[in-house]
């Protein structure tokens, strides 16, 4: 085990926690490395008997993070009781779609005040609920907190240097995740509001599909920034229609990690737009990637609540008939550009209401 122990601002010497990782992707692996690192105690749950072997006895979790060594005191388990029982604190990197059925399914085993930090990006498909709120539904007697930020796995294990944020109404929540996680490379700014945090994270993949698609079709640095800037006008004027703070998509969750995904290749979503903007299927591209790409499904869901609601979100609209309708792409670019001009900023010039 890493004799590294952090001096805290006091003097005293940061302890050695107990925590849970649960999911064993490329995420559950990048945050287990950087608690490892970090010198805590590390249960990783996986479902894979086979790949919690191959982390045991060789640190690689080669599927989903190839080459790539997750050092400290980790310890792989396919025990999820046991993972959940042994920590102080649990964290969550499970996608949205298995996120309710496997916290309910052990919602006994989570002890009262225990902390749980979701990290995943997601919404559920029924109801529009966030990895939060499910938390609150299944384990009530927790006390929950959402991770999320420009946060690239496969950065965050090349130790390259990043930011995220943590959003708890809780400030010890707040404090106990900065002191878990803060390290040389990783840093961990505090937010309030955990709805706009996590609905950001959501939203933001759905725009990098949408950048994904104009970077395949060599649209233009102009058209890429106008892309990553109204997208943002759109999803905070959502978000916010559902109780978010603005203020929050001027930080890391929102421009922040709209900015990394609509700009690098390493972002699935930004993959699956790219290949479709380069003629793939889109049930072909998914299949190639062999990863989650929550984008295609909160793209579903948000167009859904967003013509329920009375939102307009004409990016959201013009991805949904690329993908699931039979929108040429240059259809629906030609129906955006030529749509009324309206306000920049609407939160200092409210838009026209003709569309
Ligand atoms: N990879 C990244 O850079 C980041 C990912 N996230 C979020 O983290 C969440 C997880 O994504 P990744 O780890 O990247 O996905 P991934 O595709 O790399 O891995 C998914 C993991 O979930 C497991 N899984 C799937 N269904 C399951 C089920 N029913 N029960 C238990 N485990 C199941 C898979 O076995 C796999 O271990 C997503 O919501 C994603 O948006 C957030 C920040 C960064
Ligand atoms: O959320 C992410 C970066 O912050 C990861 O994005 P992708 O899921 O598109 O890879």
């Amino acid at each position: 085990m890493p004799e590294k122990i952090e001096p805290l601002a006091n003097g005293a010497k940061e302890p050695v926690h107990d925590v849970a990782v649960l999911g064993g992707g490329s995420f559950g692996s990048a945050m287990a490395k950087v608690l490892g690192e970090n010198g805590h105690r590390v249960h990783f749950w996986m479902r894979d008997e086979a790949q919690a072997e191959e982390v045991r006895t060789t640190g690689i979790n080669s599927r989903y993070m190839p080459g790539v060594e997750i050092k400290g005191d980790i310890r792989p388990t396919t025990d999820l009781a046991d993972a959940i029982g042994k920590a102080e604190i649990v964290f969550v990197a499970i996608p949205s779609k298995a996120f309710r059925t496997v916290i309910r399914e052990n919602s006994s085993k989570f002890r009262d005040g225990q902390i749980v930090v979701s990290l995943t990006k997601g919404i559920e498909a029924h109801g529009f609920k966030l990895m939060s709120e499910i938390l609150l539904e299944e384990i009530p007697r927790c006390r929950i907190g959402v991770l999320s930020g420009p946060n690239l796995a496969s950065e965050i294990v090349n130790r390259d240097l990043t930011a995220t944020v943590i959003a708890a109404k809780d400030p010890d929540v707040r404090r106990t995740v900065q002191d878990l996680l803060g390290c040389e490379y990783f840093r961990v700014y505090a937010n309030v509001d955990i709805y706009g945090v996590e609905l950001a994270g959501a939203l933001k993949n759905i725009y990098a599909i949408v950048a994904g698609l104009a970077s395949a079709l060599d649209m233009g640095e102009n058209a890429n920034a106008m892309l990553i800037t109204r997208g943002l006008a759109e999803m905070s004027r959502f978000a916010v229609s559902l109780g978010a703070n603005p203020m929050t998509f001027m930080g890391l969750a929102g421009v922040g990690d709209l900015i990394v995904t609509c700009t690098s290749s390493k972002s699935r979503n930004f993959r699956i737009g790219y290949a479709v903007g380069k003629g793939q299927k889109l049930d072909d591209a998914v299949a190639e990637l062999g990863q989650v790409a929550e984008g295609i499904y909160t793209l579903e869901l948000v167009k859904e609540k967003a013509e329920a609601i009375g939102i307009y979100m004409p990016l959201v609209r013009g991805l949904y008939e690329i993908l699931y309708g039979d929108a040429s792409i240059s259809a629906v670019i030609n129906s955006l550009m030529m749509s009324v001009q309206n306000s920049d900023v609407e939160f200092i010039l409210p838009r026209t209401i003709a569309e």
